[in-house]
């Protein structure tokens, strides 16, 4: 295999569970505009308590790619994703109040949760650098690809959930998922077969838990 398209390879094995989490029902019904609000609601307070326990993840990539990258850009790449988290979170609390959402009373659900313990159990130093990468590229491009969806030609995304697509779908979010897959590509040209097959597993997990929390919000 060339291994400087590990990643293109795997999307290519690995199809139907991408199209499931890129093109999930319940971002088509965003495109489309028959999206139920109360699920958009459920999404809105599940991915904020979501995006509270991402934080700590990136921080450990950040550290991860300060101390074991050998290339000083991977810790700005991953710097930016942190500036952009603190933006999201902002953006969340605006978005709980025009929704009537109060996120101190939202529960996680078990999607949710499960997608935590799955965070946290990549943070461990065990866990080498290039699986990490790959699992963060690999949860960003999923909100990138799907929310870019919605505000391609065609759409008929009410405009009360553009700001949520535009958050996600934007070219500067693209270039940057492209800058955090550029990593994961380089490193992994250099793994070890192990390496690459927990990497392969880890891509395929990441995608598992995206569409089991599309379906969460969906009331699945
Ligand atoms: C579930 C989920 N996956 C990814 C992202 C993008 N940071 C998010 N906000 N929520």
């Amino acid at each position: 295999m060339e291994k400087r398209e590990a990643i293109d390879t795997w999307l290519d094995k690995h199809r139907s569970v991408y199209t499931a989490a890129t093109r999930h029902a319940f971002v088509v019904s965003i495109r489309d505009g028959s999206v139920d609000l109360s699920s958009f609601r459920t999404w809105l307070g599940q991915d904020y308590l979501f995006v509270r326990e991402f934080v700590p993840f990136v921080a450990s990539v950040l550290i991860r790619a300060g101390k074991e990258s050998g290339e000083s850009s991977d810790m700005e790449v991953v710097l930016g994703g942190m500036a952009s988290l603190n933006d999201e979170i902002e953006w969340f609390k605006r978005e709980g109040s025009k929704w009537d959402v109060d996120f101190s009373t939202v529960v996680p659900q078990k999607a949710n949760e499960e997608y935590r313990r799955f965070l946290e159990a990549l943070m461990s130093s065990e866990v080498k650098y290039s699986v990490i990468m790959t699992a963060f590229w690999a949860i960003e491009a999923v909100y990138q690809e799907s929310f870019a969806h919605c505000l391609e030609d065609g759409n008929k995304t009410p405009v009360e959930l553009t700001g949520a697509c535009h958050r996600w779908g934007n070219d500067g979010f693209k270039q940057y998922c492209s800058s955090v897959k550029n990593i994961a590509e380089r490193c992994l040209e250099n793994a070890s077969d192990e390496a690459l097959a927990e990497a392969e597993d880890v891509l395929v997990r990441v995608l598992e838990h995206e569409v089991a929390f599309w379906e969460m919000s969906r009331g699945g």
